[in-house]
């Protein structure tokens, strides 16, 4: 018998289609809490801890969630821990919990993009893969992941890529780590796993920009600066950037504001290769941090955890540099 830890926060999975004019939202209960009850060998205890669409979940939340599950797994004893999140920031919370969570048992998150009423609906049938998943010695000591459409992902290389298909969590550059079907749960891959992060609190302004061919500093310029403890920036290519933007960022970089560097590229790392005006190399030497793969709904997660506890330069090198 497994005990598994079962954590509702909303999403489609929980939502419901009006049939009359199409509308998917939530409902005043999530349908699939009663659901779960029966399932062999297994013992769930379930939770609504939110029951929010997913782009109302904030760092915040996702804190709560590491907090619950620090809290619970000792109580009920788990042997593993599931939760149902909404898809469009599933990405994020998974990789919160990847970068704070230091547990050996199997931490699975699973959404749907069908809501539980609409024909050829996923949610429940990906809860199950997920329970499978946790319920699996395999999954122990794999970091944090998510199950979704007969796929296993890490949370670290995960990311939503369509806005509708229900294959729509792609790990880029890996692919996934695993599968689980009627066979049963198979790794074909081990994840690198990460050092994990303490935090306690989140306090910190840490804002992502996008460049684009032509970006000036207007955005930049825009923001109040003196509020700003952190900037990621989706860089161009392998990490470069539109030259007018440098005086703004230089300031910045002046005024102690660390900024991360990803690339809006969704394969490979970026690296200090160009010398031109706003090349890698010039942004290597003005001080920026070149972060090792990360898409940048992560790198600011990061940024924004780990500022809680070092704004060293030489610290935040080192937890970006894996
Ligand atoms: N498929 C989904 O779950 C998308 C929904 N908008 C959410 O993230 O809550």
């Amino acid at each position: 018998m497994k005990n598994i830890l079962l954590i509702h926060t909303g999403g489609t999975i929980a939502m419901q289609e009006d049939e009359k004019t199409g509308e998917v939202k939530p409902g005043t209960k999530n349908p699939l809490v009663d659901y779960m009850k029966a399932i062999p060998n297994t013992n769930i205890v379930t939770t609504e801890l939110f029951h929010l669409p997913s782009p109302h979940i904030t760092p915040i939340h996702m804190l709560q969630i590491k907090n619950y599950i620090e809290t619970y797994i000792k109580a009920y004893n788990c042997d593993g821990v599931v939760i149902t999140h909404g898809t469009d920031t599933l990405e994020e919370t998974a990789f919160f919990l990847d970068l704070t969570l230091s547990l050996s048992i199997p931490v699975v998150l699973t959404g749907a993009m069908r809501s539980t009423n609409e024909l050829g609906s996923d949610g429940l049938y990906n809860l199950l893969s997920a329970i499978k998943v946790a319920t699996s010695d395999k999954a122990r000591n794999m970091g944090v992941l998510v199950v979704m459409n007969d796929e296993i992902h890490t949370a670290e290389n995960v990311t939503k890529t369509h806005t509708s298909n229900i294959a729509t969590f792609q790990s880029p550059q890996y692919g996934p780590i695993g599968i689980v079907n009627k066979g049963g749960v198979f790794f074909h891959h081990k994840p690198v796993l990460n050092k994990p992060l303490h935090v306690a609190r989140l306090n910190k302004s840490v804002l992502l920009l996008k460049a684009f061919a032509g970006m000036d500093d207007t955005l930049l310029q825009a923001i109040d600066q003196n509020r700003l403890d952190g900037l990621v920036i989706e860089a161009l290519g392998q990490g470069n950037l539109p030259p007018m933007l440098l005086p703004c960022l230089k300031d910045l970089l002046n005024k102690g504001v660390p900024i991360v560097l990803v690339s809006r590229c969704f394969n490979g790392i970026v690296q200090d290769i160009y010398g031109y005006e706003g090349g890698g190399r010039q942004l290597k030497e003005l001080g920026m941090i070149f972060s090792n793969g990360l898409n940048g709904q992560k790198a600011r997660l990061k940024l924004m955890i780990a500022l809680e506890t070092t704004a060293d330069r030489n610290k935040l090198d080192e937890i970006f540099s894996v």
